[in-house]
């Protein structure tokens, strides 16, 4: 029986083994059977899991370190408080523990380990970054530091107290000197102890025991663990969720919202007197994530409820409660000396109350919001459709349901820009047209909605399988009832899946992923019929709705015939969700989906945190390669990249020569076994190795956070195509660069190849569809045109590529100064010189490329031949159709 998990990992190995276990997984899960009474060390500076095996073996002393897991392992500490263990984070003062031993010539071996991890730590800090980084870190850092104390807004810190408590400690001292001295804050949170249990041999009164208050935030973060790891209710099994699982969630945040919280038992005098300092600083860390305001309000609402008696018992006079009112948080923290723990305890019940009343006049809310909900889209009076409606801004039944879902199954501290614009839309039952960045948020946009309004179904329309995965397996991790409809699936699962959705009194799915093929299958339909005739169809979701568009680079014919959804069920609303779309391909998704009156929501498409450049690419295959490969070890020898290639081929060679170059990576191309690329996609998202060199149709919807650099290897085949793929880079909003080796030998390939397909005869790219020969003409004139686009973006040496390339979707922006190469050679070496060079380099280009493509004209007919027999297993671009 498990009953605890903790994320750990290796980093600063061995810097307690004096009569402590230190235990550390990097990659594997691992198990620990310790012995009672034993003090443990866990490194949670990488990913892992550890698990305790009998729960009757108490661990004595547990210590979290990690400097990057503080906001993340909240939920851990949480965890291991609620079974009794002694927690210690302590990692910014590891941090500057290890500075100061530096110096110390006294320091032994485990001083010595502390050293060279922080040596490493400022080492990974000088090869990963460059001066700009540096800043950024150190700026982090400070920010983590005000976190620490307590001053910012920022809930994951402000939710820990013992991170606050711990950071308040001296920070000059050695963790291993805090750890065997006992000179720590620890705090000690144990569910089987109602009193205080000071420490022998603690010279602080620095243990708390855990105040019966507290049990409705543990029961949470409890939950919040049991999902991240998939435990079951009790804790006890690491289960899998099935496609049926019911999702506690949703159950979960009504019935706390419902629950009245407990009244606080009076605590015994004793107790408090042993334990004095502690509460008051326990109570204040409590009170710092309530604000000002809400407290004041608490009061006043007490007051107005007649409850304002019982209060006065507690507190001596009147003045005292003015004096509560007026001080307020930042005042409790500064005149703590003055403020008695009456004081305290008071403002903590009086938030109580007053919090109780909130979350119940919310739970009304969350009951009647179903009823309120909209069945039918909202009919709107003249709408605009090219502004958000005012509509939207205001308040609606929805709005705490709403937040509940973003905070609390999500995990979100806000929402982002239009996010909850489009939530809103969505909710109203409009027909709605979403184009919001890379990286934007989209997938939250709809995930939300179909959840709390989950009377009904979401159809969600993604273009590839390995989108469709990766979704539903995020959705089921966070307890939400999603499946998926396609290829990947065993006919079996399919028909179990339909069969559940069909079931309409036991059915809890509120999201089905499908392709856009299988909307037209004959099957699909008759369970669409059924489900509308039942009004469970509440919307269909269009996800990267270019694909419907000719003029957009990922055109998807199948895409088209989503419009029949729109003439079979034309009462279901639907909302379509880009992040590439020019003016033209916006209006041609609106007007091929038949939106009606859409409500439109866009914002810009810029990236600040993403540097553009274009270098050169060397007709030498292996220059290029070892240009690569000196740009990955002297600036990104840490991080985690994508590069792109046009060819398997190139996938496999490049990979193999930066494996050759002690640089980890893996290719991942459309001829390897499905189960291989997912198996790869897993590895590379789970960091097994940093690098993957694949073709251009891995892009969309990867959604790893700390990708740091894109390389094409070859351009792209559009700016769009470059967008979606750079895109990939810097969605923790992190600096990264985006680097494209540009040769316009590439340019005449690519051109050739699609020539090449406008021929009758070459039906390899979409041959289940038998497009018409003049369709198929007018599809190559669009991709000779996107192709030209993203040409002249690489050829021009003279205006920023960020202006360009939001010019090219239709927005107007002032040069990015310091983030692309023609900036900053413009300031660096003068427009000139950079030009010049250019110049020269471009004509040799030219040169190289006509040469080849006179190659490529005498050897015409035999590489397409072999070129169409390749792809007659796997085409290109959408290797993940799903036509089965
Ligand atoms: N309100 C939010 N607060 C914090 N993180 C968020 C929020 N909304 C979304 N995210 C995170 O942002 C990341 C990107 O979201 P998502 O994959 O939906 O982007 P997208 O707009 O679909 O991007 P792309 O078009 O590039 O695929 C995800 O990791 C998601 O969890």
């Amino acid at each position: 029986m498990c009953i605890g998990v903790a994320k750990v990992g290796i980093g600063n190995n061995n810097i307690y083994n004096n009569n402590k276990s230190y235990y550390s997984t990097e990659k594997n899960n691992s198990t620990i059977n310790p012995s009672s009474n034993e003090e443990i060390v866990l490194d949670s500076k990488s990913e892992g899991y550890i698990e305790w095996k009998d729960p009757s073996k108490k661990i004595k002393k547990c210590v979290l370190t990690g400097q990057n897991r503080i906001s993340k392992d909240v939920k851990d500490i949480s965890f291991l408080n609620k079974h009794g263990l002694l927690v210690k984070l302590n990692s910014n003062s590891l941090l500057n523990s290890s500075k100061n031993n530096s110096n110390n010539s006294n320091s032994d071996n485990n001083d010595n380990d502390i050293n060279n991890a922080n040596n490493q730590n400022e080492e990974v800090i000088r090869e990963d970054y460059d001066d700009t980084f540096e800043v950024i870190k150190t700026k982090k850092q400070k920010q983590l530091e005000k976190n620490l104390m307590g001053k910012s807004g920022d809930l994951d810190y402000q939710d820990s107290p013992e991170i606050i408590t711990s950071k308040k400690n001296k920070k000059k001292q050695t963790m291993k000197e805090d750890f065997k001295n006992n000179e720590v804050d620890i705090i000690v949170l144990d569910e089987n102890v109602n009193s205080i249990k000071p420490s022998k041999k603690s010279k602080k009164k620095s243990i708390l025991v855990q105040p019966e208050d507290e049990e409705v935030s543990l029961e949470v973060d409890q939950n919040e663990i049991f999902r991240e790891y998939n435990l079951d209710e009790n804790g006890e099994h690491i289960v899998t969720m099935s496609p049926g699982f019911k999702s506690p969630e949703l159950d979960r945040i009504k019935s706390n919202l419902e629950k009245p919280l407990k009244e606080s038992k009076p605590r015994k005098k004793k107790v408090k007197e042993e334990q004095e300092q502690p509460i008051v600083k326990q109570q204040k860390e409590k009170v710092s994530i309530i604000t000002e305001k809400e407290v004041t309000e608490g009061v006043k609402s007490k007051i107005k409820k007649e409850k304002k008696d019982k209060l006065k018992n507690q507190i001596n006079n009147t003045d005292d409660l003015n004096q509560v009112q007026s001080i307020g948080i930042e005042g409790l923290k500064s005149k703590k000396k003055r403020v008695k723990v009456d004081e305290y305890l008071n403002i903590i019940d009086v938030y109580k109350e007053w919090k109780a009343t909130v979350l119940s006049k919310s739970s009304k809310d969350i009951l009647t919001t179903k009823h309120k909900l909209p069945n039918k889209p909202i009919k709107m009076q003249s709408p605009s459709s090219n502004a958000i409606d005012g509509v939207l801004e205001k308040e609606h039944e929805w709005d705490s349901l709403v937040d509940s879902c973003n905070r609390m199954v999500f995990g979100n501290s806000s929402f982002r820009p239009l996010q909850q614009q489009v939530i809103n839309s969505i909710l109203h039952g409009r027909d709605t047209f979403v184009s919001l960045p890379t990286g934007g948020g989209k997938s939250l946009c709809f995930q939300i909605p179909s959840l709390v309004d989950s009377s009904g179904i979401s159809i969600v329309l993604s273009p590839l399988l390995s989108l469709m995965q990766d979704q539903v397996h995020k959705l089921k991790l966070l307890g939400v009832p999603a499946c998926s409809i396609n290829s990947s699936n065993t006919p079996l699962q399919n028909r179990k899946t339909i069969e559940q959705l069909l079931d309409k009194d036991n059915c809890n799915i509120s999201i089905v992923y499908v392709s856009p093929e299988r909307l037209s299958q004959t099957e699909f339909l008759e369970v669409l019929n059924t489900l509308n005739n039942q009004g469970r169809i509440k919307r269909l979701i269009v996800d990267e709705a270019h694909c419907i568009s000719e003029w957009g680079h990922d055109f998807r014919p199948a895409y088209r015939k989503i419009s029949l959804f729109r003439e079979n069920f034309p009462n279901v609303p639907i909302a379509a969700f880009t992040a590439t779309a020019k003016p033209s391909v916006e209006s041609d998704i609106k007007n091929e989906l038949k939106l009606h009156n859409p409500v439109t929501i866009a914002s810009s498409f810029l990236r600040t945190n993403l540097l553009y450049q274009i270098r050169s690419k060397s007709p030498d295959q292996s220059r290029s390669f070892a240009d690569i490969a000196d740009y990955i070890k002297m600036r990104q020898s840490r991080s985690c990249g994508i590069i792109y290639c046009a060819t398997t081929n190139d996938c496999e060679l490049l990979s193999q020569y930066l494996n050759e170059e002690n640089i980890d990576s893996h290719f991942y191309h459309g001829s390897l076994k499905n189960s291989e690329r997912v198996e790869i996609q897993k590895a590379w998202t789970n960091k097994s190795f940093k690098i993957i060199v694949t073709t251009l149709a891995f892009g969309m919807g990867i959604d790893v956070k700390d990708v740091r650099f894109i390389i094409h290897y070859t351009m792209p085949s559009s700016i769009e195509a470059y967008y979606q793929q750079t895109g990939r880079a810097g969605r923790d909003g992190l600096p990264s660069e985006c680097i494209l080796y540009y040769t316009s030998n590439d340019y005449f390939k690519i051109s050739r190849i699609i020539q090449t397909q406008a021929q009758p005869s070459s039906s390899y790219f979409y041959s289940e569809e038998q497009e018409l020969v003049a369709q198929k003409q007018q599809m190559t004139e669009n991709k000779v045109e996107l192709l030209d686009s993203i040409n002249s973006f690489c050829r021009n040496d003279d205006v920023c590529r960020r202006v360009q390339l939001l010019d090219y979707f239709g927005e107007v922006s002032k040069p990015c100064k310091t983030n692309c190469d023609i900036c900053i050679s413009q300031t660096q070496y003068g427009h000139n010189n950079y030009t010049k060079s250019k110049l020269k380099q471009l004509k040799n280009d030219i040169q190289t490329s006509q040469d080849s493509i006179e190659r490529v004209y005498t050897r015409n007919s035999y590489s397409t031949f072999k070129y169409n027999k390749k792809k007659s297993n796997k085409s290109r671009s959408y290797e993940d159709d799903d036509t089965n």
